[in-house]
C-alpha cells in the first residue's frame, strides 16, 4: 500500500505541490491526472525518493526513504535511464546483482519475451529506441517484483504492441496484490484499467473518484476531466 499525506513541494518561488494527501490500496491501479504543470511529476518523483519535501510518504507502511522502502518498490521515470554501454541483459544483471536477486534468469526471461526484447537482449543500451528503452526500464522495474509501482507517462514512445502488452501487465500487477500508480496526461491510454483517478491542478488534488462512484453517476473520466480542469 501506498499512502501519501499532506505532501507539499516547493520549488523557489513555484509551489508545485500544496497539500495532498492520497493512498493507493493493494490491489488498486490509480491514475494520477492533471494538465502540464499540474505536479504530477513532483509527486511521482518525491514518492520515488528523489526529491526533498514536507509530509510522509509510506510504502507498506515503511518511510519511502529506507532501504526496506526501497526493496519492495519500483519506478518507471517518464525518461528512461539506460546505459549505453550495457546491453538489455547485462541491465537486467546488473538490477539483479545490486538487489541480490537469485534464481531471476527464468523471470527475466518471461519478461524480456512479453515486451519483444529477449531476441535483442545483446544489443547495446546506446543502440536502442526510446520505445526500446522504455521497455528495459519496465522490465528492470518489474524483475524486482514490487509491492508498489510508479508509472511517470508509461506509454510515451511504445508501440501499440507494447502498449497492450503493458495495459495487461497492469491488470496482472492488480491480480497479485500490487498497489499501482500512474501518471500521464493521454486518459485513453489508461481507459480499461484504472480502479481510482485522482485529477491534479494547481499542485491540488481537485478531484477523487473511484471507476464505481463515476459509473454511478454516468460520467465519464474524460468529462470529469474537463470539468473540474477547466473549472
Ligand atoms: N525543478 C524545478 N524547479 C522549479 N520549478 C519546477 C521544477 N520542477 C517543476 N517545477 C514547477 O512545478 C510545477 C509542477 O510541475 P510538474 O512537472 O510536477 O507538473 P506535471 O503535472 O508533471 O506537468 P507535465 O504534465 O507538463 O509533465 C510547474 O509549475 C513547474 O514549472
Amino acid at each position: 500500500m501506498l499512502e501519501v499525506k499532506n505532501l507539499t513541494k516547493q520549488f523557489d518561488k513555484v509551489k508545485a505541490v500544496d497539500d495532498i494527501s492520497f493512498s493507493v490500496n493493494d490491489g488498486e491501479i490509480a491514475v494520477l491526472l492533471g494538465p502540464n504543470g499540474a505536479g504530477k511529476s513532483t509527486t511521482i518523483k518525491s514518492i520515488a525518493g528523489l526529491l526533498r519535501y514536507k509530509g510522509d510518504i509510506t510504502i507498506n507502511n515503511m518511510n519511502n526513504k529506507t532501504v526496506e522502502a526501497k526493496r519492495v518498490f519500483g519506478y518507471v521515470p517518464e525518461a528512461p535511464a539506460v546505459y549505453d554501454m550495457l546491453t538489455i541483459y547485462e541491465h537486467i544483471k546488473f538490477i539483479a546483482t545490486a538487489y541480490k536477486l537469485k534464481d531471476y534468469e527464468e523471470k527475466a526471461k518471461e519478461l524480456l519475451m512479453t515486451f519483444d526484447l529477449w531476441d535483442k537482449k545483446d544489443k547495446l543500451g546506446a543502440s536502442l529506441s526510446k520505445g526500446m528503452k522504455q521497455k528495459v526500464s519496465i522490465c528492470c522495474s518489474l524483475l524486482l517484483d514490487p509491492k508498489v509501482i510508479l508509472f511517470d507517462e508509461p506509454m510515451i514512445g511504445l508501440d501499440p504492441k507494447a502498449i497492450k502488452e503493458l495495459k495487461e501487465t497492469f491488470l496482472k500487477l492488480k491480480k497479485m496484490n500490487r498497489s499501482v500508480l500512474i501518471s500521464t496526461h493521454i486518459i485513453d491510454s489508461v481507459e480499461e484499467v484504472w480502479d481510482k483517478a485522482l485529477i491534479m491542478k494547481n499542485g491540488q488534488i481537485v478531484l477523487s473518484r473511484t471507476r464505481k462512484e463515476i459509473a454511478a453517476n454516468n460520467e465519464t473520466l474524460e468529462e470529469i476531466f474537463f470539468d473540474v480542469t477547466e473549472a
